[in-house]
């Protein structure tokens, strides 16, 4: 398998752009992506993602800034650029009189690439669907177009691949299959950068998360990072009885008592929580409460996204 490097694919720098309507979509963006990585974009509704996706990908005009892929400047350079990028938009808009096989070569054709059977073939019997090969789109189930969205992405042979919202109202299983294709891609060098409304797609594959907000990247970490760091953790305690209020000896603790007094709730940073917790058991003994059961939750990485959006809002 491919390992990501630090070696950007892509760099965005000092991106800014301003919409005819005189709207600022995106304030100043810098984002590195390293090559054979899979990295998720977050971010609400609103906040320039597809705006810098489209940037990137030549559908939008850029503003300020540059971008370069591979060292190729998006606008100096837009043909090497553009060659080595895939884009899978979110919708299949035409074609549907067309065959798949018909579909997928007439892409890679538009990138000026000598046709190449063999490797459609290949893209094909990936995304399991060479048997609908001579298939006409219309009759292909929503599943099998995504798939061919995906096909014709590939047929020029991308290193970079754009996903936007691959698996919006998309069943279980399909779901399990576009990420299992996902790694395949990223197994075999693709570097890949997904945006998605769905946080545990990001915590299922994504490499590094970045979000967005209000036209900003706020924070692009690690993915494993941004949940130990930026994660809580609660321990929660059943009492053997029921308390009317904290006791007075731990009132240092960021504890929370349910409302009839049954249950304590002890939230602590993932970084120093096992001595404040052990402090915590301690002190705890000596108030003379005893507990019955406790359980520890994690919060997820949809819970720290909430509190990352929130924070200035
Ligand atoms: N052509 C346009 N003219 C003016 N404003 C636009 C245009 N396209 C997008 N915008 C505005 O730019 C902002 C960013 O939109 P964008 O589609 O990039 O956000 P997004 O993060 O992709 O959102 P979503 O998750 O809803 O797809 C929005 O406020 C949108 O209304």
């Amino acid at each position: 398998m491919i390992q990501a490097t630090t070696r950007p694919i892509l760099k965005v720098t000092n991106l800014s752009k301003v919409y005819a309507s005189g709207f600022q979509a995106l304030k100043g963006v810098n984002l590195d992506i390293h090559e054979g990585e899979i990295f998720a974009l977050l971010g609400p509704n609103g906040a320039g993602k597809t705006t810098l996706i489209s940037i990137i990908c030549g559908i939008v005009t850029p503003g300020t800034g540059s971008v370069t892929v591979d060292g190729h400047d998006i606008a100096r350079d837009y043909r090497a650029a553009r060659s080595l990028i895939g884009l899978v938009p979110q919708e299949l808009t035409t074609e549907a009189f067309e065959s798949v096989w018909r579909t997928v070569s007439f892409s890679r054709g538009l990138f000026g690439r000598p046709p190449n059977p063999a490797h459609i073939e290949k893209v094909l019997k990936d995304l399991s669907l060479w048997d609908k090969r001579d298939n006409k789109i219309i009759t292909l189930s929503g599943g099998m177009k995504r798939r061919v969205l995906i096909a014709k992405a590939l047929a020029h042979e991308p290193r970079v691949l754009f996903l936007d919202e691959p698996t919006a109202g998309v069943d279980v299983d399909l779901r399990r299959d576009m990420w299992q294709l996902m790694r395949n891609l990223r197994a075999s060098g693709v570097t890949i950068i997904l945006t998605t409304h769905y946080i545990n797609e990001a915590e299922e594959m994504a490499d590094r998360v970045g979000v967005m907000r209000k036209g900003e990247i706020i924070l692009v970490k690690d993915k494993v990072e941004l949940m130990r760091d930026l994660g809580k953790k609660q321990l929660w305690l059943q009492l053997q009885k029921p308390l009317g209020e904290i006791p007075v000896a731990l009132s240092m603790y960021p504890l929370e008592l349910s409302g009839d007094g049954t249950c304590l709730t002890y939230t602590y940073d993932t970084h120093d929580g096992r001595v404040g917790i052990m402090d915590f058991l301690k002190r705890l003994g000596e108030t003379g409460i005893d507990f019955r059961d406790f359980r520890t939750t994690e919060s997820s990485l949809e819970e720290i996204f909430v509190n990352l959006v929130k924070e200035g809002a």
